[in-house]
């Protein structure tokens, strides 16, 4: 079953016509990537869907449901969580506060010193296995400021997870961290997705390739394959879009 679908999805900017009618199915449960040569779309995509634009035309259907010009806030009560390219995370709040506010959101509460104590020491719970899950409880006190760029990374992936929902779209995770870095955050992904759905944008293959059940290819603001990672690997027009030239 499909968990997401779009279809004929159109999006321009004042013109610039940069979704020219994406078919897009994401199934239940599974991780799937969105890759694509610079300014093919990725990223509005991701927008367009996430509630952050609205398309000029087409449909998107979350869980059978037509969500297309919802706004970002519904879509992330009704389970869609999503991480950004830039850091989102707030530099002079601690990490622990940074997870907190997803936390209360999800629970449609505010922070209030004078609420049940109770509430509050649940959320505080929730809060502190959350970072202790994404391995960043010991740094839990310290201002998100202060964290390493990779560590800043698994903040937000943590801070998309934190209204538990059921899809989860992460733009570009890894985008400047190291090596090691990545490798780390690549197996904090897995393990924070799991029975999840996700769909990533990355441009480091590695990651994608060790990360996806199947990828969508986009290009020029048009899907132009969709398959498992074996079959995009070996597609020529893949490669063609990719690199350029159709060698096989
Ligand atoms: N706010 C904007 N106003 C006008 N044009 C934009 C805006 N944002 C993006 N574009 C253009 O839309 C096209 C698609 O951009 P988008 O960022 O969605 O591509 P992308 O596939 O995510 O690229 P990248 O891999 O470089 O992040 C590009 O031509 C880009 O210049």
């Amino acid at each position: 079953m499909n968990i997401l679908e779009t279809k004929d999805l159109l999006f321009d900017y004042s013109g610039h016509k940069v979704l020219n009618g994406v078919n897009l199915e994401i199934r239940e449960g599974e991780r799937h990537a969105v890759i694509g040569p610079n300014g093919a779309g990725k990223t509005t995509l991701f927008n367009v869907i996430t509630g952050s634009y609205k398309p000029s035309s087409g449909s998107i259907k979350f869980q059978g449901r037509e969500i297309s010009g919802m706004k970002p806030y519904q879509l992330n009560r009704m389970g869609v969580g999503r991480s950004f390219q830039i850091t989102s995370t707030f530099a002079k709040q601690t990490v622990f506060q940074n997870a907190r506010m997803g936390i209360l959101s999800k629970q449609k509460v505010r922070f209030n010193p004078f609420s049940k104590v109770d509430k509050m020491h649940k959320i505080t719970n929730e809060t502190n296995l959350l970072l202790e899950q994404s391995n960043l409880a010991e740094s839990a006190d310290m201002p998100a400021g202060l964290l390493s760029y990779g560590k800043n990374r698994a903040l937000e992936i943590c801070l998309a997870l934190s209204t538990d929902p059921q899809l989860v779209m992460l733009d570009e995770p890894t985008a400047g961290i190291s090596k090691d870095e990545t490798k780390t955050l690549v197996e904090l992904i897995r393990k924070l997705t799991e029975n999840k759905t996700m769909v990533i944008i990355e441009h480091d293959m590695d990651v994608v390739f060790s990360l996806a059940d199947r990828i969508t290819v986009l290009h020029h603001g048009e899907v132009l394959a969709c398959d498992a990672p074996e079959v995009i690997k070996n597609d020529p027009f893949v490669k063609q879009a990719y690199l350029g030239t159709l060698e096989v």
